[in-house]
């Protein structure tokens, strides 16, 4: 029990403490946990000795501190628990709390590399339906392997940095055209964080995932569809996706996610040994997907058919080197059911079927319109823990 007031049923108690990066009155950017609606100057922290990580909190971005690695991490973690739960530090931890709303948050690391995978089978069942009518819904390899491709890293943003709709080539009647997107969408996925690098031409066992993963971030892969349908083969989604990619403020450790891993659904066929993991385990993440704040699904990521650690052995089969501060998504996260699903291309089937938000007919974003993603994960003792939420709001083109 944290005897920071308010704290213990947020969904931000001492069993989160997911790290950020913040900004005061326009300062220098510092490291910091949040604690309920606060946040714990980590620089401030160890810059008084009540943290060892040898300078790591003292960085602009959280980089130095997710390249230290598991045990590190774990004690800076047992330690930070010990801050806010002894009394007797009460009276050293207290200056050291910001009010989140005092705060600019930050992008919280540096992102290397960006990858985004496709593994949940409804999500890729429907774009196949919507994208290839008359084709098998699932191309054949989607069983045998988790499809990825490599995305732009330098274009990962923060939440609540607005989304410039992007211009392209998009496919009409008479050939393409040069314009807005007039088919800007959403995904709602999990992200990954690697913290501990490996080297080139040596891969990373799927039992490894726990060594490099540092955490997770709810992550929207904002895709313009038309421009994407146009320009995606035969090498898959390039300018319809590189234009932003919104990543939570704050990162939460899988040391927080302990009570959140489940079995994850079965495969079959059977996956090439590399990719075998054992236990073959998902997190049990409930998402919630806001259209100008109206909830309009609740896509489930325990149902996802490739797992976070096959992902890892896949995207490092080749040799691939990691890096610190490579993030890999999920891929959108759809479950079995309308309200389930993790983009408006798949709530309003390609646009066919609209849907009432906030009591207007919509298909896709207008200019002006807010995507926010949330999302609960259980924790112990019967607690819940929320992420850190993802949001954006749609600027016209420039
Ligand atoms: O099926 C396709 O052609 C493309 C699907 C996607 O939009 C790719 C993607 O970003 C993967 C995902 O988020 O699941
Ligand atoms: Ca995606
Ligand atoms: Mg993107």
């Amino acid at each position: 029990m944290t005897w920071v007031t308010g704290a213990q049923d947020s969904g931000f108690g001492v069993q989160h403490l997911p790290y950020g990066v913040f900004r005061i009155d326009g300062g220098e950017p510092r490291i910091g946990v949040r604690i309920g609606n606060l946040v714990l100057d980590l620089a401030g922290a160890e810059a008084a000795d009540l943290v060892l990580a040898g300078g790591a909190l003292c960085q602009p971005t959280l980089n130095a501190f997710l390249a230290l690695g598991r045990p590190q991490w774990t004690a800076v973690r047992q330690r930070i628990t010990e801050l806010l739960t002894d009394p007797a530090h009460r009276t050293a931890v207290e200056p050291l709390l910001v009010p989140l709303d005092e705060v600019r948050m930050e992008l919280p690391f540096e992102v290397a590399d960006y990858v985004d995978f496709y593994s949940s089978e409804q999500h890729a069942t429907n774009v196949g339906e919507i994208f290839r009518p008359g084709q098998p819904p699932l191309p054949p390899n989607w069983k045998h392997l988790p499809i990825g491709y490599h995305g732009r890293a330098g274009t990962v943003v923060v939440s609540g940095t607005p989304v410039i709709r992007p211009q392209g080539q998009r496919p009409s009647r008479e050939g393409p055209v040069f314009g807005p997107s007039a088919r800007l969408d959403v995904e709602a996925e999990v992200g990954f964080v690697v913290g501990v690098p490996s080297p080139l031409g040596r891969r990373v066992a799927a039992a490894d995932f726990a060594h490099h993963v540092f955490g997770v971030v709810l992550l929207n892969d904002w895709s313009a569809r038309d421009i994407q349908a146009w320009e995606y083969q035969p090498l898959g989604p390039f300018l319809g996706k590189s234009f932003a990619t919104s990543v939570a403020a704050w990162v939460t450790p899988l040391d927080a996610l302990r009570h959140a891993f489940v079995p994850a659904p079965e495969q079959d066929p059977p996956v090439a040994d590399y990719l075998r993991d054992e236990p073959h385990l998902g997190l049990d993440l409930r998402l919630t997907v806001y259209w100008n704040g109206e909830p309009v699904s609740e896509p489930p990521f325990a149902g996802m058919y490739w797992t976070p650690a096959q992902q890892l052995a896949h995207l490092t089969v080749n040799g691939a080197a990691l890096r610190t501060g490579d993030l890999y998504a999920s891929g959108t996260v759809s479950g079995p059911r309308r309200d389930q699903v993790g983009s408006f291309l798949e709530l309003t089937w390609g646009g066919a079927e609209p849907v009432t938000v906030a009591g207007a007919e919509r298909t896709f974003l207008a200019d002006g319109d807010t995507v926010t993603i949330t999302a609960t994960a259980p924790g112990p003792d019967g607690s819940v823990i929320a992420l850190s939420a993802v949001t954006g709001t749609v600027l016209p083109a420039r």
